[in-house]
């Protein structure tokens, strides 16, 4: 027999979740399947080396308006790693070091002339793509806007690595808009930017995020479910597990990562733009890898450059005897989470006094539930897609950080798409009843 539900909804990220907690609270009967084991997608709090580590999505901020009400609202706490009392950064093959501001200043003159049209290009992060002319401006890639500055070359590097650090992606690959987006969101402060997408975490981990909605959520969670087929018309759907159940909704909320939305089997296919999106993929590649070294050490900062494997490392926990560090490389390709011995290698570009004891991380881009880390659009993704993106195709609805407004690709985005999935949905119900 063929189950019946409300909604089904395809995902248990959080914006999965948030949608499945916003229609509950509405009395809709709601089915939640998720293919891995465990909720939480993309967030996922694991105990590694000795401590509660992010494998994947972490830092979050007061200026993200929906992550910082789900704080507010289940009293969260949260916390920062220790501040840096040095830094690193290269001069060609030359490592300089002083102090954090010292970078800061550094890259500063780079990044206010790179992200000097922020405003006038997206005066409305909330409408990214709605600026007259922005799709000249699309066609660009970072890697592209940094060269036109003609930087010295000690500059040049330690900017590429601060953009290496935010866009987890090669620069070529990664759109200009993606960082005037990312700075628009903080009002046009790259310092501010810079701050809410790498200082604060929850105390407890994401793991107390997607605990909290959970208990807060009536819906019908399950796990190890993975949807292969969806078939749609006008008056509902039905949705096919791989182990051959069956259930009949009168919506879907499909929540799957850019990457992998066009490869699932939904009937009447997905609209051009949707599949087009998916098929040319994200820009993001990259690796985040964590390492413990024998301490004591100083919290340090390090920047390389998008040449070396890992661009960014930076000290995330400091105990009596030992240090964790959190680091992030463009390519995944070219360093493994798992290859202690490269990563060794890779941290030497700074420092050879330190202890590598254990690395681990997720390798996100090999994942099949994911085929990504966080979004990084490609050049002309923002106007080509993004709103085609988020419109609902008859009774499939579409939430996603990876389709998100203002801060799409974190935390934040997820928790707006899956609000935004949750009132158009509920309106509709509304107005059916
Ligand atoms: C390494 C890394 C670091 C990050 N750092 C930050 C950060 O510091 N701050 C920040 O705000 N954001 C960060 N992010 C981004 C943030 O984690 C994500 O944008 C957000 O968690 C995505 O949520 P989502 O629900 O949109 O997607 P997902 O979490 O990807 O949820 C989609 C769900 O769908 C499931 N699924 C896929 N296919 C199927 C199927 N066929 N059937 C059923 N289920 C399926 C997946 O298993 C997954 O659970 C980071 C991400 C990564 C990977």
């Amino acid at each position: 027999m063929t189950e019946k539900a409300d909604v089904v909804v395809v995902g248990g990220g959080i914006a999965g979740l948030i949608t499945a907690r916003e229609l509950g609270r509405q009395g809709v009967r709601v089915v939640v399947l998720e293919a891995r084991d465990r909720l939480g997608g993309r967030v996922w709090t694991d105990h590694r080396l000795g401590r509660d580590l992010e494998l994947g999505g972490t830092w979050l901020h007061w200026v993200q308006p929906h992550a910082w009400a789900e704080v507010t609202r289940y009293g969260l706490e949260v916390t920062r790693g220790p501040r840096p009392e040095e830094a690193y950064w290269l001069a060609g093959d030359e490592v300089r070091s002083g102090t954090l501001d010292a970078f800061m200043e550094l890259i500063d003159p780079g990044m206010r002339r790179l992200l000097d049209g922020t405003m006038r290009w997206i005066p409305r992060p909330d409408a990214p793509a709605a600026a007259p002319g922005l799709a000249s401006v699309d066609g660009f890639s970072v890697q592209d806007k940094l060269d036109e500055l003609d930087l010295p070359v000690e500059e040049y590097r330690a900017n590429e690595a601060a953009w290496v650090g935010h866009f987890n992606a090669p620069l070529q690959d990664g759109a200009f808009t993606s960082a005037l987006r990312w700075t628009a969101a903080t009002g046009g402060s790259w310092h501010l930017m810079h701050e809410a997408s790498a200082v604060f975490r929850l105390a407890a981990g994401t793991r107390s995020l997607v605990e909290a909605i959970v208990a807060d959520t009536r819906a019908d969670f399950r796990t190890s479910t993975e949807v292969r087929h969806v078939e749609h018309h006008p008056d509902g759907a039905v949705v096919t597990t791989a182990a051959g159940e069956r259930i009949e909704a009168g919506r879907v909320v499909l929540t799957l990562p850019q990457n992998l939305l066009g490869g699932l089997a939904v009937e009447p296919e997905l609209s051009a733009g949707k599949r087009a999106a998916s098929e040319e993929g994200t820009a993001s590649r990259g690796v985040k890898i964590w390492i413990r070294v024998r301490g004591p050490i100083a919290p340090f900062f390090a920047y390389s450059s998008a040449a070396h494997p890992l661009s960014v490392a930076r000290t995330e926990y400091v105990g009596d005897d030992d240090a964790v560090l959190v680091s992030f490389g463009a390519d995944s390709r070219r360093i493994s989470p798992h290859d202690i011995d490269a990563v060794r290698e890779a941290l030497r570009v700074w420092r050879d006094d330190l202890e590598v004891l254990e690395v681990t991380g997720h390798d996100w881009m090999a994942d099949p539930r994911s085929r990504e880390t966080w979004l990084m659009q490609r050049p002309h993704q923002l106007t080509r897609y993004s709103e085609e993106q988020r419109r609902p195709e008859g009774v499939l609805h579409f939430a996603s950080s990876d389709n998100a407004t203002v801060w799409a690709g974190f935390i934040d985005g997820a928790i707006e798409s899956g609000l935004r999935v949750a009132r158009e949905i509920g309106a509709d119900l509304g107005a059916a009843r």
